[in-house]
């Protein structure tokens, strides 16, 4: 059909309102954090997990019991004092953030900051300021290298957690973060015995991989240990044996 001629109805009406929801990559990445409550705690633990460089910025007597536990295990640098504009914001260098997330008990501070951020062009989170936050939080289930994250964009944060909830509930024992992390490594050893980019490379692989995480339950890809990865790769040009057939081969 010509490019022009398509119906409108063809293609689906899109509702708007929404946030773009993205697993945004801070390994080693600066990361800035204003105060040391509860909250900037929670902040922690997600950042933590992504690998990022944590600067908390507060009072010594602000660190809660868990920061002063990470701090001794050197999982986060502290900065002992306030926030200042001027210092823990540097405009350029190695020490600008990446990221800056505000979690202080002083709504008129934390509006300084985020402004200054603002016109830093730093992506700034001020924890339950929606209009001071380029981005939100939402209520996160992990397992290993699985994420999932539940945003209500605003409008409900403890329904989020409630979702989240439901969701970790419907997941129960599965072993997904297990499965999927075997997936990881598998894959990488495909991508080793079909490399190259060409187009019917990564055809080959991407059907290959597809069938197999179709094929095999979470609970058997959980199994995938190197010795069953190098049996399940046997013969790539085949299309993937089921969990039973390498059982039959252990
Ligand atoms: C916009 C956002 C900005 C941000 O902070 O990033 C924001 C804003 C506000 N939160 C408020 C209240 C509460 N927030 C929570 C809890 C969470 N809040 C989180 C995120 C977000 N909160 C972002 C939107 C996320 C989304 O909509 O999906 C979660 C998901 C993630 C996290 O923070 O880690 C975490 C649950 C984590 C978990 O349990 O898994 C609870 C429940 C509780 O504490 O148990 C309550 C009380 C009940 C209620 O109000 O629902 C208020 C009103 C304050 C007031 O009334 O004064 C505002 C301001 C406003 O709405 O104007
Ligand atoms: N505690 C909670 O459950 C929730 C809190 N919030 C909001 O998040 C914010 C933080 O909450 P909490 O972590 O509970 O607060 P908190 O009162 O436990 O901690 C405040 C922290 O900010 C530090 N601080 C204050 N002024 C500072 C400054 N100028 N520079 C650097 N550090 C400074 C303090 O030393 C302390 O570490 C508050 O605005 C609160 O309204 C939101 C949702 C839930």
């Amino acid at each position: 059909m010509a490019a022009t001629g398509a119906a409108e109805e063809e293609f689906p009406d899109i509702k708007g309102g929404g946030s773009l929801i993205v697993a945004w990559q801070l390994k080693d990445k600066p990361v800035t954090i204003v105060g040391g409550g509860s909250v900037a705690t929670s902040r922690v633990s997600h950042l933590l997990a992504a690998d990022a460089r944590i600067t908390v910025v507060c009072p010594q007597d602000g660190l809660s019991p868990e920061l002063r536990h990470r701090l001794s295990r050197s999982q986060i640098t502290h900065i002992p004092r306030p926030f200042s504009i001027s210092t823990d914001l540097p405009s350029e260098g190695p020490s600008r953030p990446a990221m800056v997330l505000v979690a202080i008990d002083s709504p008129s501070v934390s509006t300084e900051i985020y402004t200054a951020c603002h016109a830093l062009h730093i992506p700034v989170n001020v924890a339950d300021v929606p209009r001071e936050c380029d981005f939100y939080f939402g209520s996160m289930y992990r397992d290993g290298p699985l994420q999932v994250m539940v945003s209500t964009n605003g409008n409900g944060p403890k329904m989020a957690s409630i979702v989240r909830k439901r969701i970790e509930s419907e997941i129960g024992d599965e072993p997904f973060g297990c499965a999927i992390e075997r997936l990881g490594v598998l894959r990488a050893a495909v991508r080793q015995r079909i490399p190259g980019h060409e187009k019917a490379e990564m055809r080959k692989r991407m059907r290959w991989v597809s069938l197999l995480s179709e094929k095999w339950t979470i609970a058997q890809l959980a199994t995938l240990d190197d010795r069953t990865i190098n049996l399940v790769l046997e013969d790539l040009d085949q299309d993937p044996p089921s969990f039973q057939e390498i059982q039959k081969k252990l």
